[in-house]
């Protein structure tokens, strides 16, 4: 499943409204207006938001979106920032199970599960925490399951320029849990292949053999 890359350096793509300061709101403008958005909805649902356990739920849930939702304000320039590295290694490296929580874009309800990750360098390397950064950057939005597994590989893709990447997410979606067809256990299973992943199929067997085997 290969896309068009994400650099995400401030501009608009894959439909999402990338981290741009001036069009940031402040913390507090949103914590007032997503609160006042969840009071609105507790009302809605029937429940009385003067009763003592329900006083700060606003403030709460909001704080709480805000954080699921992150990723918006973050961008890769910064995360990555000095953490690139001149190594001269051509060996596969690979980051498995990195926890991953997102929400999906069509219910608003948490999907979640692991991600791992796998380049082959030229002559750069990547800080493995970047790695898991860059799976928060991109998982702490509205998404979708495809489009966050394309953003990371394109994402190391773009910084490193190694001579491949791969990346793979197991999750689950809430989606199918707790409502709709109420599948408990199922899990959905998406791929990006770039480089020497996609076209070379031991390197591709090799990245699928080291995330079964530890
Ligand atoms: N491809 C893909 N689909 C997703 C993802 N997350 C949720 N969906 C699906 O998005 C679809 C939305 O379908 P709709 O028919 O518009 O919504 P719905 O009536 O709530 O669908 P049901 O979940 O079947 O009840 C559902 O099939 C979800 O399972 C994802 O990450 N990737
Ligand atoms: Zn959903």
């Amino acid at each position: 499943m290969e896309q068009s890359g994400d650099t995400d350096t401030g501009k608009q793509s894959n439909g999402h409204k990338e981290a741009k300061k001036e069009d940031l709101k402040t913390t507090e403008c949103k914590l007032k207006e997503l609160s006042s958005a969840y009071l609105s909805i507790i009302e809605s649902i029937g429940e009385d938001c003067s009763r003592q356990g329900l006083l700060k739920t606003p403030e709460r849930a909001a704080k709480a979106i805000i954080h699921f939702t992150k990723g918006y304000d973050e961008n890769l320039t910064d995360i990555v920032k000095d953490a690139i590295f001149d190594e001269d290694t051509d060996e596969m490296v690979l980051v498995k199970d990195i926890e991953m929580f997102s929400l999906c874009e069509h219910h608003m309800v948490p999907f979640m599960g692991k991600v791992s990750v796998g380049y082959l360098p030229s002559k750069k390397v990547i800080g493995l925490s970047k790695i898991a950064r860059i799976v928060e950057l991109y998982s702490r939005r509205l998404q979708v399951q495809e489009r966050l597994t394309n953003q990371i590989a394109d994402a190391l893709q773009n910084i490193l320029n190694p001579r491949g990447v791969g990346v793979v997410v197991e999750a689950t979606h809430m989606c199918m849990v707790m409502r709709g067809v109420e599948k408990f256990n199922s899990k959905t299973v998406s791929s990006s292949m770039r480089g020497e992943f996609r076209n070379n199929p031991k390197t591709r067997e090799e990245f699928l053999h080291l995330i079964k085997k530890f």
